[in-house]
């Protein structure tokens, strides 16, 4: 197993993503993150939610293994998958099929190999068919479902999405829960999502509140208390 300073993989857990006592700041004069916690169980969808700049895309980057870290360990046993809010910003090659074969690149995988693995996760997305589509051809949900399907070829099993529907149309939004939720229920994926959408929260099974870099509340959404007081400050205004 691979091991790296504040990023522990291990063979077995009882969750699929743990982050222990983790603190982080952007600079050395303060902490944006300071002693998370977080445990999300294996083979259930999670969203992520909190005030602006509370510290969810900081902590999101920190799960992927894209920062690392000051105090405390984030782990996860199991490949990783990132979903950007915009995917312009993760999908480089000119067409939907030379972007999920990218993502393959290095693994040693043969090209009958790689075709195969595209078509069944482009099939998972429903984008079978789309494969020499160019990237600048799709809508924004169909961009997102190519950026899920990347990870879906890596045999990533745990989906990390980061506001991946504030840019979609409210169908393309409905769309892509209902794709994530069917990854989590029929492959046993495990995806946590960010969101200031509450009404997604319906498609989830669990639900994580940050505040000032903290995490201050975690459970099933209909429990959890700073949840519904968000609601109701969204139905007086
Ligand atoms: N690359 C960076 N360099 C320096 N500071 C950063 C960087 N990225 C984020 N920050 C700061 O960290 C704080 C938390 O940002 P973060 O994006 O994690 O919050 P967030 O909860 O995801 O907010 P939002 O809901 O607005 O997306 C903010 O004050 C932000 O300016």
């Amino acid at each position: 197993m691979p091991q790296f300073s504040g990023l522990r993989y291990t063979a077995a857990m009882p969750h699929a993503i743990d982050v222990q006592d983790v603190s982080f700041g952007w600079s050395s004069q303060a902490l944006l993150l300071n002693h998370c916690h977080l445990q999300i169980p294996a083979g259930e969808f999670w969203m992520l939610l909190g005030r602006n700049g509370s510290g969810k895309s900081t902590l999101m980057k920190l799960l992927a293994g894209l920062l690392l870290p000051q105090t405390g360990y984030v782990h996860i046993h199991q490949p990783v998958g990132f979903v950007f809010q915009n995917p312009d910003q993760q999908l480089v090659m000119p067409t939907v099929g030379a972007d999920i074969a990218f993502s393959l690149t290095n693994q040693g995988l043969t090209s009958t190999e790689v075709r195969l693995r595209v078509q069944d996760a482009l099939a998972t997305v429903n984008l079978s068919g789309l494969a020499r589509r160019p990237i600048y051809a799709l809508s924004g949900g169909q961009k997102q479902r190519v950026a899920i399907a990347g990870a879906i070829a890596r045999h990533c099993e745990v989906l990390l999405l980061d506001e991946p529907t504030s840019l979609l149309d409210p169908e393309s939004q409905q769309e892509l829960l209902a794709n994530v939720r069917e990854l989590v229920t029929q492959r046993g994926m495990t995806a946590l999502w960010v969101t200031h959408r509450l009404e997604e929260l319906e498609a989830a099974d669990g639900a994580v509140v940050m505040e000032s870099g903290q995490v201050i509340e975690q459970g099933p959404p209909s429990q959890l208390k700073h949840i519904q007081e968000y609601k109701l400050s969204q139905a007086c205004c």
